[in-house]
């Protein structure tokens, strides 16, 4: 941000933002207040009782200042009257009385605050979790390949730190509503006296209001315009010190390299903000000052009234007290609102969050919609299929058309970067086919329901997740609703060769593994897979998916795993990626990718007397063992 960069100029002209776009108007930041209903229809259905009940004290709390200032004048004319009375006519009871009223009004206004604290405490912890599972709901429907994308991932990083933050906003949104009403009493008051004391405390605070509402939407400029650099300043911390990071940090020294890169970009963003607070605090004092010359001018009005013999001294105080109590009043509101704005736009970002669509979805019209078959009749028939990544400038899979039969076993080999993965991708419908299409039974793949086709195929992925659970529920997740189901889970790992890295564990089914939690167990690379492969058994999948299943495991365990796997998937359609060809040869029918494009398909045999691309890998690496 420029240095020349003042507070007026902002006001009339549009000037970039850190980010480079242009700032916001005072339009655009009120325009943000339109997030405000939907905001608080959310609060509202997170607990119709609590909200109820918040507003009620709220309200209640709105009338105690102008009712315990207009007790107070009675009391000081009371007094005033009394003392001017002879010492035997004096009748202290109705001043106690009175006095009696300002403290039951004092504990009732301390009593009510604390209730609105602790509504508005178990409200906003109720909104938080709430939010935080919504926000889990929709990531979960969205799909593959918007988290792909960085400015996805950058919303997502908004809303995800804004479900804290917007406890506040609750807060701030009520308190507004409740002040309003307090200064509604307060002003009556004040009217009936001189409604010129009225624009003077208006005149007072409404600089210090623009002054604070500019410097907030600079402020979530900075903030908005350093959203990757935030994300990046975030994976530093998690590389520079976690667990998974911390051998090959170690080994490969990179401690100091990470440090470095951290301190840059924390730096840059201490400096960018610093400007911004010290401009901020600098204004703020001034227009403090401001503030404070108009309190007093009306006070010294006041008194000079007082000694006039206009008003009583209850009145004085009355008047003083109001005209103070305003002014806080005020300032607090105009101050809340641009800090309402300025949450008012942090909800945008929210909101854009929810509104993202996924677009692999169950057709709208559930007549339109192919039951999946039971039993695959003819199989898979990918027709001239090509695929390009987001945002990548090459084709991953193109012209790629073939037939995976029902029943049958299909190794995919091909390079690294070949388009192995990418295609076991589309046959699940993470992603669709960029052009052409996959029939399944002779129709399109997207007149299925996706979620009952993904509940026909199992897919173990060469990255499957190392999940922080008990080893039972690690081999669960393949299928979780059978997580109870101890029979089921214990043949899994025997089919998968699990038992006996289970059977070692000191707790079992039940020890936790991997390093993140107490007491939790780490497992070789192998040890990891086998528990992996197991999610695959737990499936009743129609078509079975292992992706480079094998890579860590010793050649004995490799072999035993593929007898087991052609045993237990007879009859069901099976597509294996490996790099070993002692795996592939296994196959029915091999297919070979080569830079996203199909070269040639058939059995081991056919292949190798064909003398092609496969021939020449599978010598290449028989060579090696030799
Ligand atoms: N999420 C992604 N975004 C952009 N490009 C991608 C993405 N995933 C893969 N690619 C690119 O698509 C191409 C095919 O990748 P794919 O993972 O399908 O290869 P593969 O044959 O499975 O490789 P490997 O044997 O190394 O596992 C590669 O060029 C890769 O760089």
């Amino acid at each position: 941000m420029a240095r020349s960069d003042s507070f007026f100029s902002t006001i009339s002209a549009k000037k970039p933002r850190p980010d480079g776009k242009p700032a916001l108007t005072v339009r655009e930041r009120f325009s943000a207040l339109k997030n405000l209903p939907a905001f608080l229809r959310l609060i509202w259905q997170t607990s119709p009782a609590l909200a109820l009940g918040n507003m009620a004290l709220r309200l209640l709390r709105a009338a105690l200042p102008v009712a315990m200032l207009y007790v107070g004048q009675l009391i000081l004319d009371s007094v005033v009257q009394l003392s001017r009375q002879p010492a035997e006519a004096r009748q202290l009871t109705p001043v106690l009385t009175l006095v009696a009223l300002e403290f039951g009004l004092a504990v009732f206004s301390d009593v009510l605050g604390r209730g609105v604290a602790l509504l508005d405490s178990l409200l906003g912890d109720l909104f938080a979790n709430q939010s935080s599972i919504r926000l889990m709901q929709h990531a979960a429907e969205l799909d593959l390949d918007q988290f792909e994308d960085s400015a996805f991932y950058d919303k997502l990083e908004r809303a995800r730190r804004q479900t804290l933050s917007r406890t506040v906003l609750m807060s701030q949104v009520l308190s507004q509503a409740q002040d309003f009403i307090t200064m509604g009493f307060l002003a009556v008051g004040l009217t009936a006296f001189n409604p010129w004391l009225l624009l003077l405390l208006l005149v007072a605070v409404v600089p210090a209001f623009l002054g604070e509402s500019h410097f907030n939407e600079r402020s979530y400029s900075l903030v908005h315009g350093w959203t990757p650099e935030r994300r990046e300043l975030d994976y530093l911390r998690q590389t520079g010190a976690s667990d998974e990071t911390a051998k090959e940090v170690k080994i490969f020294g990179l401690s100091g390299f990470l440090i470095d890169r951290f301190r840059t970009l924390s730096d840059d963003f201490y400096l960018k903000n610093k400007d911004l607070v010290i401009r901020r605090a600098g204004w703020g004092a001034f227009f403090a000052a401001v503030g404070a010359a108009g309190y007093y001018a009306a006070y010294v009005y006041i008194i000079s009234e007082t000694v006039r013999g206009r008003v009583s001294i209850g009145q004085l105080t009355f008047l003083a007290g109001s005209f103070a109590r305003m002014r806080g009043l005020l300032e607090g509101i105009l101050s809340r609102f641009s800090a309402v704005a300025e949450g008012a736009l942090y909800l945008q970002d929210f909101f854009d969050f929810f509104r993202l669509k996924p677009r692999i979805i169950r057709a709208d019209d559930a007549r339109t919609v192919r039951p999946f078959p039971r039993p695959i009749q003819q199989g898979f028939q990918f027709e001239n299929v090509g695929f390009k990544y987001r945002n990548a400038e090459k084709w991953a899979l193109r012209n790629l058309s073939f037939q995976l039969q029902a029943g049958e076993k299909l190794a995919l080999v091909g390079e690294n970067g070949a388009g192995k993965t990418t295609l076991v991708k589309l046959l699940a419908r993470l992603y669709d086919p960029t052009e052409g299409r996959i029939l399944l039974d002779g129709h399109d793949l997207r007149e299925y329901d996706p979620a009952e086709l993904r509940q026909e195929i199992g897919v173990i992925f060469q990255d499957f997740v190392r999940f922080q659970l008990p080893a039972g529920q690690n081999l669960a997740v393949g299928r979780i609703e059978e997580q109870g189901n101890q029979p089921r889970i214990e043949q899994a790992a025997r089919q998968s060769l699990a038992d006996s890295v289970i059977a070692k564990l000191p707790g079992g089914y039940e020890q936790m593994i991997g390093r993140r939690f107490n007491g939790g167990v780490d497992l070789s690379g192998g040890e990891w897979q086998k528990i992996a492969l197991g999610r695959a058994y737990m499936r009743d999948a129609q078509l079975l998916i292992l992706d480079e299943p094998t890579a860590a495991l010793d050649a004995r365990a490799e072999y035993e795993v593929f007898q087991r796997f052609k045993e237990l998937t007879q009859g069901k359609t099976a597509v294996l990626i490996s790099h070993r060809f002692s795996t592939v040869r296994m196959a029915d029918r091999i297919l070979v990718i080569e830079n996203g494009q199909f070269q040639e398909i058939g059995s081991h045999e056919e292949l190798l007397a064909k003398g092609g691309r496969y021939a020449e890998l599978f010598r290449l690496q028989a060579a090696g063992y030799q």
